[in-house]
């Protein structure tokens, strides 16, 4: 499956009162993935703004992830994204089907990516690679990490973890096809600005 672009990812917090404006600000300036990340515990209100991006998206034709949860993925005929103690990708693919993009976090670990990438992962994103303030904790990697994984990996890479306009470009250098991004794009002052910021990503990733 090719999957290269960007890759937008919510934030319920940073996105409080503008949500569905700047998502859609975001898929007009092109999106390749879009991840709903909400780690509430509000089910109901999880899956309402869910069904409201898949709408969202089938009108983009950008293809919808939920984070951390295969259920409501499942539910919804979309794809997930599970880290290390989301649950095993094995169930998961079972569940969604052969046709799903099923992610999976790998932190810096090239072993933890193989066992991946053999259990179907779609993708599989390395990071922190910059300080991040929405995960400040993730643990970091470096850009030696994708070159090395360019080279024993056959899925598309996906880099995360602090990603802006003025620091992505050696990441595409080192071969992320994939740039994940939440504050880089949406901690922006205006929905206009969120359109250029995910056009001008898009640049970056044109091969
Ligand atoms: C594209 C992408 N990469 C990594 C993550 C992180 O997943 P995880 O380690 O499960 O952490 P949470 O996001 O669930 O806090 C991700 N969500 N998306
Ligand atoms: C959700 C997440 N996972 C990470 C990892 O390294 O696994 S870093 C991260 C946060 C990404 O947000 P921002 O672009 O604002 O740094
Ligand atoms: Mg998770």
């Amino acid at each position: 499956m090719k999957l290269r672009g960007l890759y937008a990812i919510t934030d319920s917090q940073l996105l409080a009162g503008k949500f569905l404006t700047y998502v859609e600000a975001a898929l007009d300036g092109g999106v390749t993935l879009l991840q709903y990340r909400d780690k509430s515990s509000d089910e109901a209100r999880r899956l309402r703004e869910a069904e409201k991006l898949r709408d969202l998206c089938s009108r983009y034709k950008t293809q919808l992830i939920i984070n951390d949860d295969a259920e409501l993925a499942a539910r919804l005929g979309v794809g997930v994204h599970l880290g290390q103690t989301d649950g095993p990708l094995t169930p998961a693919r079972a569940l969604l089907g052969r046709g799903a993009i099923i992610g999976a976090t790998c932190h810096s670990q090239i072993e933890l990516a193989e066992q991946a990438a053999k259990e179907g992962a779609s993708y599989i994103a390395f990071g922190r690679f910059f300080n991040s303030t929405t995960k400040p904790g993730a643990p970091a990697a470096t850009v030696e990490l994708l070159t090395e994984a360019r080279a024993r990996l056959h899925v598309p890479i996906c880099a995360i973890g602090g990603i802006t306009l003025e620091n992505a470009e050696p990441l595409v250098a080192h071969g992320a096809d994939l740039l994940a991004v939440v504050h880089g794009l949406f901690g922006a002052d205006s929905a206009q600005e969120v359109t250029r910021r995910a056009r001008a990503f898009n640049e970056l990733l044109k091969s």
